[in-house]
């Protein structure tokens, strides 16, 4: 049984013309040095709901986050996002400087009918990820109702997220939030097996306790990308100035012996590419695991991890797979990512396996591979798509009305 509700009330329900919405989304795109997007897969993905309540007429007050900003943060700002979402939605978006205050109460109240309005980044506020209620209060005021579309963020408990539904009603879900939902409760629950789980990236906290409830679903795990360092290290590997979390070897440790008591397929990489440092030109080798050099950092999988990899995925029947193999913004270091991307595009298309896809930066990949619409799933949610799938409650749904 999953934890978390899926039969959320969702649009249609309210009489939406006139009214103010609250629209929680998950904006937080990819953005390069130059503040370019490089991939647009969450904002396209939020379109069918903001556009729905526009020819509904309604105002629409929208708000997400983008990374995670200590305080106001310039890097962080939504407005590069303005032109791409003025350009899908086909009206003027207008920016706010802010996500509260006098400003941000004017702008909403001269939105028209049809009109968007784009908060300034949620999380320039400490309250915002401490869910504190005065804030969520301030957020609420502008509005009439609520809809989250954020199934990326889902899974934490923050005040646009979850606090903000105490003070707007109807709170109901999105589009995307319930098409997310209905996928993956549905087609994930009982998935077929032999099931695959691909762990990667580089939230290596967030993602190492979702381990521990995979290997009660999967018969392989895979895991590649920042996470592994700290299972090399619990296992006594030297791992260089690469990637690791100090409290969490005792987990990782552990997590190798639980998968061994269940007989689940635990694979880490047998072989890593190395870098002298975090750069695009920085100088590269391939060393077997045991190897890793003092002063250099694992930044890819290798060649033998390929194989043994896709020679296990050969074998199953559904895969989900959240978290790059490597840092593959850099082309150097993106073959194990585009490895990974094509073996599960060849297993849907030519062998009919279930391929889900969750996390911004693995559909990022993808994207950049070309492989998208290859696979059966892409998911805008890594982490949230996980912790649905280890049956966690996801606060942001829970909080919504029922159906
Ligand atoms: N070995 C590594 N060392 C450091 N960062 C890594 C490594 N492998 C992958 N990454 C980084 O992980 C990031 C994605 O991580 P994460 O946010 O956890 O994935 P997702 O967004 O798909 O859930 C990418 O920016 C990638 O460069
Ligand atoms: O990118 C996100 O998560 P993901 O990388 O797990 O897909 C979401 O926007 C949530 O972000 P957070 O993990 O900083 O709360």
């Amino acid at each position: 049984m999953m934890a978390t509700k899926r039969s959320v009330g969702t649009l249609g329900e309210a009489d939406l013309k006139g009214k103010k919405v609250f629209v929680r989304a998950d904006l937080n795109v990819p953005l390069d040095d130059a503040q370019k997007i490089t991939d647009d897969t969450r904002i396209r993905a939020s379109v069918p709901t903001i556009k729905f309540l526009l020819e509904k007429g309604a105002k629409v007050v929208l708000a997400s986050h983008l990374g995670r900003p200590k305080g106001v943060t310039p890097k962080y700002s939504l407005k590069p996002l303005v032109p791409r979402l003025s350009e899908l939605l086909g009206v003027d978006v207008v920016m706010a400087n802010d996500c509260i205050g006098e400003e941000v109460e004017k702008l909403a109240a001269a939105l028209p009918e049809g009109g968007v309005l784009l908060l300034e980044n949620v999380r320039f506020y400490k309250e915002e990820e401490k869910n504190d209620p005065e804030f969520a209060k301030k957020l609420a005021s502008v509005a009439d109702l609520y809809v989250n579309d954020a199934f990326g963020t889902a899974h934490r408990a923050h005040a646009s997220t979850e606090g903000v539904t105490k003070f707007l009603k109807p709170a109901v879900a999105g589009f995307l939030m319930q098409k997310e939902l209905d996928y993956l409760v549905g087609a994930v629950a009982n998935p077929k097996k032999p099931f695959a789980a691909i762990v990667g990236g580089s939230k290596v906290s967030t993602k190492i306790g979702v381990i521990e409830s995979l290997l009660a679903k999967v018969d392989i795990l895979i895991l590649g990308g920042g996470m592994i360092y700290t299972f090399y290290k619990a296992q006594g590997y030297a791992v260089g100035k690469s990637l690791v979390e100090e409290d969490k070897l005792e987990l990782a440790t552990s997590l190798i012996e639980k998968a061994k008591a269940k007989g689940v397929s635990l694979l880490l990489p047998t072989d890593i590419v190395v870098a002298d440092k975090f750069a695009p030109n920085a100088e590269s080798k391939i060393v077997p695991a045991t190897a890793i050099p003092d002063d250099w950092m694992g930044l890819d999988i290798g060649p033998d991890a390929i194989k043994t990899f896709n020679a296990a995925l050969d074998t199953t029947q559904t895969i989900i797979w959240n978290g790059p193999m490597g840092v593959f913004e850099f082309e150097k270091f993106a073959a194990g990512t585009d490895a990974i991307a094509k073996k599960l595009a060849e297993l849907t298309t030519s062998k009919g396996v279930t391929t889900i896809i969750g996390g911004g930066d693995s559909v990022a990949a993808v994207e950049k591979a070309g492989l998208a619409d290859k696979m059966s799933h892409i998911s805008t949610g890594g982490g949230a798509s996980l912790e649905l799938l280890e049956g966690k409650p996801l606060p942001g749904v829970l909080a919504l009305d029922d159906a």
